[in-house]
């Protein structure tokens, strides 16, 4: 399978005005430059206040940036990318009151025009909840309205799929079975970004970004990051390359 760039940055800078009278600037992405590429897993991983979630933003087009951020060779935001990408944010994105088989029909029905949906049913099936169908998402687990809000996502087949710690809370046998959902979609083709906190889960991916203070401070695959921090786990790995290891 031919890869393509999905996400391609130059010079990507965010800055946010604060204060009474907004005069107050303050930059948290520093002149960030990286590309994602379709039918692999791209993790971004940082402390917290890193910039992730600002990214993220960023590449679905909700955040104003200054420099370069195209998707699909679009610029962020386009229209004609609507459809394209999934976004999963750190909080469900669902409608509580209706159940879960409503929300996955609402949100296939939205993608339709823009993609090819997947099927309700399907999704029930790739995320193992079938048999939380008719609940009302508002009687569902943490863990459980986190699943269905990703089958929200999937079900438009997206072409890039962003997700801001989708695996945050859950239980080890859920993770487990969410990432290789996430690495059969990466393999069928998508782009795929994720954020994480927990580090073990980096071994998962096949490009790693790490960032501090909103910049980059070290990229590659897992494997280097252990070859080049001389650690033996990801957790070392990554206080070490936050400690001052540059890609
Ligand atoms: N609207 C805003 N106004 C002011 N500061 C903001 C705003 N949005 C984000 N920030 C700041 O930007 C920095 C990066 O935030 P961001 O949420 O992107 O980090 P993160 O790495 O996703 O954090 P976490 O892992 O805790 O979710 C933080 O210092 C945050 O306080």
């Amino acid at each position: 399978m031919s890869t393509v760039t999905a996400v391609q940055v130059n010079g990507l800078k965010v800055s946010i005005s604060s204060g009474f009278s907004r005069k107050k600037t303050k930059t948290i992405l520093h002149d960030l430059d990286f590309t994602v590429e379709t039918g692999k897993i791209t993790g971004l991983l940082g402390p917290s206040g890193s910039g992730k979630t600002t990214l993220m933003r960023a590449i679905v087009g909700v955040q104003n940036f200054d420099g370069t951020l195209e998707v699909f060779d679009q610029p962020a935001g386009a229209a004609s990318l609507r459809g394209k990408i999934g976004y999963v944010t750190q909080n469900a994105s669902v409608y509580h009151d209706l159940s879960v088989i409503e929300n996955l029909k609402y949100f296939g029905a939205l993608a339709k025009g823009t993609s090819t949906p997947r099927t309700p049913e399907k999704i029930l099936e790739v995320l193992d909840i079938a048999d939380l169908a008719q609940r009302q998402v508002s009687t569902l687990s943490g863990g459980q309205r986190g699943r269905v809000s990703l089958g929200c996502a999937l079900i438009a087949s997206p072409e890039l799929l962003v997700m801001d710690e989708p695996t945050v809370g859950l239980d080890p046998i859920t993770r487990q079975a969410l990432w290789e959902e996430f690495t059969t979609i990466a393999k069928a083709g998508a782009g795929v970004v994720i954020s994480s906190h927990v580090l073990e889960e980096a071994a998962r991916c096949d490009n790693l970004i790490l960032l501090r203070d909103g910049r980059i401070i070290w990229r590659g695959t897992p494997t280097r990051l252990l070859e080049d921090t001389g650690k033996s786990s990801y957790e070392d790995a990554f206080l070490a390359a936050i400690d001052g290891v540059r890609s």
